[in-house]
C-alpha cells in the first residue's frame, strides 16, 4: 500500500544549511533582539502531520498536472511574505499553530541567522494542499542582497504572488522583483497586505501599482474599513461580503463569514461594490475578446446579471497572458484575507502544463528537471531541489547531469511538507522534488535520465531546427536556461586559524558555492590567500557566520574591499614574442595587437575581439580559442590595480606561428601582449555606482540628505509616500560601507534603504590617485 511506503522523518532545521544574499537593510534592532530571545523556541516540534494530511498524501504524491500550482511569494523586505506563508500553512492544515516572525518561530525562515535577524535569507520550498490542489510555494527573500535567490526561484515557478505593504505601496525591491518576473513571463497576483496598519490605503497602493509597475490592476476585492477599522472585504466577482470575526475566543482567522452583499445589510457598500464590479467587467472585456463578445451579446443591458462563473475564466485568461494583474487585500498578521488569496492562487494562476516549455517536445516522456537550489544537510549530504519538467523521478535511480557531464545516483526522494520532509516512491512532471544523494549537482544544473536520453533529445532538437548541431551546441540547446549571475561587488580575504584547517575551509566554501552561485571564491595569485567575493556586506557576513556555525571552522576575514574595474581612455599597441624549446620541440609565436576603448551598454568583463582580415581566414579553430582564452585571462587582471578590465576591444593585427607551437604558448603570449598594450594606453579605474533608495519619515530627511551629499551621492528625486519621504538617487559603493549603522543613528532606527548595482563609472583623478596610493601602501 502506498501509505506504508511513506516514511516520514523530521528534518532538524538547524542542521540544514543553505544560502543566499544582498544588500538592503532594515533597522529592526528590536526585532532582532526579540529573535535572539526566542532562541528557546527554535525547536518548535512539527513531528506529526495531522492524520488527515498524511492520508491526503496518497492523492497528492502525483496529482494530475492541472491540479498543480508552483507559486512564488515575492515582495519588498518586511512586506509580510513570511507571515503570509505561515498563515497559508496554518489554514491549509500543515501547521498547528501560527508562527510569528517577531517571535522567531516561523517554518519557512528556518536558518538560525534568519530567525535571529528576523529576515528571510533563503527561500524555502513548501508543499501543501488547498481544496484539491497541490501547491508548491517558495518564500523568497526581499533583500536586494538576495536578488539572485529570487530570480533562481522565478525560473522554476509558474505563477507568483506579489505581497505589498498596503501603507507603502510599491517599494524599491518590489520593482526589481517585478521586473525579474516580467523577464521570466511569470503571471502574478497582487496581495495588499497590512490593511490593518496605520496609514494603510487601498487606493494609494493601487495607484502605485498602476504607475510604478506599469500594469493594469484588476480590483477583485474591496476592503471593508482600513487601518484599525479593517474588518474584512468584499468579493467584487461574487458580490459577497467576507468578514472575519473571532469565534469562541479564537482569533486565528480560520472561521469567517461569507454572505451576499444586499441592499439591506450594507447599501453604501453595495453601491461601491457594484461600481467596482462594472469597472472590472469593462476592464476585462477590454482585454479579452472572448469575454467582450459574451458581455456585448448577453449582458450589455445589465452587468449585474453576469454570473461570477463567467467572469472567473476571463480573469484567468488575462492573468495568464499577463495583460492584467488581479489585486486582493488583507492582513496576514490579523488573520484576514489569506483564504481568498489561496482560492485566487488555484483559480487564476497557471498549472505547469499551461506554461510554454519548448524543449519539452525533445524530451517527450523522458526525465528532464532543473536543480534550482542546493542545501547541505550534515547527515544526508546535499539536498537538491529539482523542478521536474518532464518524465518521472525515482529514488534509487541514476540520473545524468548535463552541465557537469556526470551521472549520479538519487538515493531518496522527498517532498518538503512545511518543516518535514516526506519520503516518496516517485514524482512526476510539474512537481518540485527534493533529491538526496546528488553529490555533484549544483544550483542551475539540468538533470535528465541518462546521457543517451540527452543525446536522443539533442537529435530531436537538431532535426527540428533542420540543421546539424555541433556537439557542444547540442548539449547547450538542451540545458534549461539558468539564472544570470551578477558580478560580485565586494570581496575580502578569508583565513582559517591554522594551515591545517585550510582543507576544512575549502570544503565549506565548496559546499556554499554549490548552493549559491553568486558567491565567488578565488586564490590571490600574489599572496596565495583565499578571497571571498560577494554581493554585499550582509552576504559576506552571513557566509562567514555559516562557515563558523555549520562547518565549525573559525575564520578571520580581512577588511571588506570594493571590486573596482579598470578600463583605458585611448588605444595602445604592442608586439610580443614567446620562444621556448621544450625537449626537442620549438614553440614560437609573435603577436601584434591593439587595444582600444569600446563603450558597452552593460558593465561586463567580456572582451570584444576582432581580427585583422587576413588572419581570420587562415586561423585554425584551436588557435582562435587559444587566442581568445589569452585575451580573456589578460582581462581578468588590469594593469593598474589588478581588477578586471571592461569596455576594451582587442584587435589581433598579426600572428606568426612556428609550426608545432602549442596552443598554451599562444595563449600565454597573447595574454602578455594584451597586458603590455593596456599599459601603453591611459588607464582609468571604474568604481561601482549603486542605485539607492532611502525611505524615511520627513523629520529625518534633511540630515539624511546632508549625509548623502558627503558620500558623493546624487539625488534624482524625493517622492512622498504616505507619511514617508523616499529619496531616490545614486551613490558610489565605496562611500556606503557601514551605511546601515549610520542610517540607524541618523533616523533613530526608522529608515530603511535599498542598494543595487547600477553600473561602473570612472573615478575622478583625485579619488583615483588617492585609491592608488592607498593600495600601494603610500597613504
Ligand atoms: N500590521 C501588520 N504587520 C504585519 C503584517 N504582516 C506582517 N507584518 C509584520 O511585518 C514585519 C515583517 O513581516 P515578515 O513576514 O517577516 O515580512 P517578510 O516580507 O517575510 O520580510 P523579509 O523576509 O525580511 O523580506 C513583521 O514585524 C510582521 O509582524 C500585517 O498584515 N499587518
Amino acid at each position: 500500500m502506498m501509505l506504508t511506503k511513506l516514511r516520514k522523518f523530521i528534518v532538524n532545521r538547524q542542521k540544514v544549511s543553505s544560502w543566499h544574499v544582498n544588500h538592503m537593510c532594515s533597522c529592526r534592532t528590536g526585532m532582532i533582539l526579540k529573535g535572539l530571545i526566542s532562541q528557546a523556541f527554535l525547536r518548535r516540534n512539527y513531528s506529526s502531520l495531522p492524520e488527515n494530511d498524511i492520508k491526503s498524501l496518497r492523492s497528492i504524491i502525483n496529482p494530475p498536472m492541472t491540479k498543480i500550482r508552483n507559486i512564488g511569494i515575492m515582495a519588498h523586505i518586511d512586506a509580510g511574505k513570511t507571515t503570509t506563508t505561515e498563515r497559508i500553512l496554518y489554514y491549509s492544515g500543515y501547521t498547528r499553530s501560527l508562527g510569528d516572525v517577531d517571535d522567531g518561530d516561523t517554518v519557512t525562515d528556518f536558518m538560525a541567522q534568519e530567525r535571529e535577524r528576523g529576515i528571510t535569507i533563503q527561500s524555502a520550498a513548501v508543499t501543501f494542499d488547498w481544496k484539491g490542489y497541490r501547491v508548491n510555494l517558495i518564500d523568497t527573500p526581499g533583500h536586494v542582497d538576495f536578488t539572485l535567490e529570487v530570480e533562481r526561484c522565478l525560473r522554476v515557478l509558474d505563477g507568483a504572488v506579489a505581497v505589498f505593504d498596503a501603507s507603502a505601496g510599491v517599494e524599491a525591491q518590489t520593482l526589481t522583483v517585478w521586473r525579474q518576473a516580467d523577464k521570466h513571463h511569470v503571471p502574478r497576483i497582487c496581495f495588499l497586505n497590512k490593511m490593518d496598519k496605520t496609514g494603510a490605503s487601498f487606493n494609494c497602493a493601487i495607484d502605485s501599482i498602476r504607475e510604478k509597475l506599469k500594469t493594469k490592476p484588476l480590483l477583485l476585492q474591496l476592503p471593508i474599513g482600513e487601518a484599525k477599522a479593517f474588518r474584512g472585504l468584499v468579493d467584487v466577482v461574487t458580490m459577497e461580503k467576507v468578514i472575519w470575526t473571532p469565534v469562541s475566543n479564537s482569533d486565528d482567522g480560520k472561521q469567517f463569514v461569507r454572505e451576499p452583499l444586499t441592499e439591506l445589510n450594507d447599501p453604501e457598500l453595495l453601491t461601491e461594490a457594484k461600481e467596482a464590479r462594472n469597472a472590472l467587467i469593462e476592464q476585462v472585456a477590454d482585454l479579452d475578446d472572448e469575454f467582450a463578445d459574451l458581455v456585448l451579446g448577453e449582458f450589455i443591458e445589465n452587468f449585474d446579471l453576469l454570473p461570477a462563473e463567467k467572469l472567473h475564466p476571463a480573469i484567468r485568461r488575462v492573468t495568464m497572458t499577463q495583460r492584467a494583474v488581479p489585486v486582493l487585500c488583507g492582513s496576514a498578521l490579523k488573520n484576514k484575507g489569506v483564504q481568498p488569496l489561496l482560492d485566487a492562487i488555484t483559480m487564476y494562476l497557471p498549472s505547469p502544463d499551461e506554461r510554454n516549455s519548448e524543449f519539452l517536445q525533445w524530451y517527450k516522456d523522458d526525465l528532464c528537471g532543473l536543480a534550482f537550489k542546493v542545501l547541505h544537510d550534515k547527515q544526508r549530504g546535499p539536498l537538491v531541489f529539482v523542478r521536474i519538467y518532464s518524465g518521472t523521478m525515482k529514488p534509487q535511480s541514476a540520473v545524468h547531469n548535463i552541465n557537469g557531464n556526470c551521472t549520479e545516483r538519487i538515493s531518496r526522494l522527498l517532498l518538503p511538507f512545511a518543516d518535514q520532509h516526506i519520503e516518496i516512491p516517485s514524482l512526476t512532471a510539474g512537481n518540485i522534488a527534493l533529491a538526496v544523494g546528488l553529490k555533484q549537482t549544483s544550483t542551475g544544473d539540468t538533470i535528465v535520465s541518462s546521457k543517451a536520453s540527452a543525446l536522443a533529445a539533442a537529435r530531436r532538437a537538431g532535426r527540428n531546427e533542420g540543421k546539424i548541431h555541433r556537439k557542444n551546441m547540442e548539449t547547450e540547446s538542451l540545458l534549461l536556461a539558468g539564472v544570470e549571475i551578477p558580478e560580485p561587488v565586494f570581496f575580502c580575504t578569508i583565513e582559517p586559524p591554522s594551515v591545517g584547517k585550510q582543507p576544512e575551509l575549502d570544503r565549506a566554501l565548496n559546499c556554499l558555492q554549490r548552493e549559491d552561485p553568486s558567491l565567488k571564491v578565488r586564490l590571490d595569485p600574489d599572496s596565495g590567500q583565499t578571497v571571498l567575493c560577494g554581493m554585499g556586506e550582509l552576504h559576506i557576513e552571513i557566509i562567514n557566520d555559516r562557515i563558523k556555525r555549520e562547518y565549525g571552522v573559525e575564520t578571520f576575514l580581512g577588511p571588506l574591499q570594493i571590486a573596482y574595474r579598470e578600463t583605458i581612455l585611448n588605444s595602445g599597441r604592442a608586439t610580443d614574442t614567446l620562444d621556448r624549446t621544450l625537449g626537442e620541440k620549438r614553440h614560437s609565436v609573435t603577436v601584434e595587437l591593439e587595444v582600444r576603448p569600446c563603450a558597452r551598454e552593460k558593465s561586463e568583463v567580456v572582451p570584444v575581439i576582432e581580427y585583422a582580415e587576413n588572419i581570420r581566414e587562415e586561423l585554425l579553430q584551436e588557435f582562435q580559442e587559444a587566442i581568445e582564452n589569452g585575451i580573456r585571462s589578460a582581462y581578468l587582471q588590469g594593469p593598474l590595480l589588478g581588477f578586471p578590465v571592461q569596455d576594451v576591444a582587442v584587435t589581433l593585427c598579426s600572428l606568426t606561428l612556428h609550426p608545432g607551437t602549442s596552443t598554451t604558448v599562444v595563449s600565454a603570449c597573447v595574454s602578455r601582449c594584451v597586458q603590455k598594450a593596456l599599459k601603453k594606453a591611459d588607464q582609468q579605474v571604474l568604481e561601482p555606482l549603486m542605485n539607492l533608495e532611502v525611505t524615511v519619515t520627513g523629520d529625518y530627511l534633511s540630515s539624511i540628505l546632508a549625509d548623502l551629499a558627503q558620500r558623493r551621492g546624487s539625488i534624482q528625486e524625493i517622492q512622498s509616500r504616505q507619511d514617508n519621504k523616499v529619496v531616490v538617487g545614486s551613490v558610489p559603493l565605496a562611500e556606503m560601507m557601514g551605511y546601515s549603522t549610520v542610517l540607524r543613528t541618523l533616523s533613530s532606527g526608522t529608515a530603511t534603504f535599498a542598494l543595487e548595482l547600477s553600473n561602473y563609472q570612472a573615478m575622478n583623478l583625485q579619488d583615483q590617485n588617492a585609491l592608488l596610493s592607498r593600495r600601494s601602501g603610500l597613504a
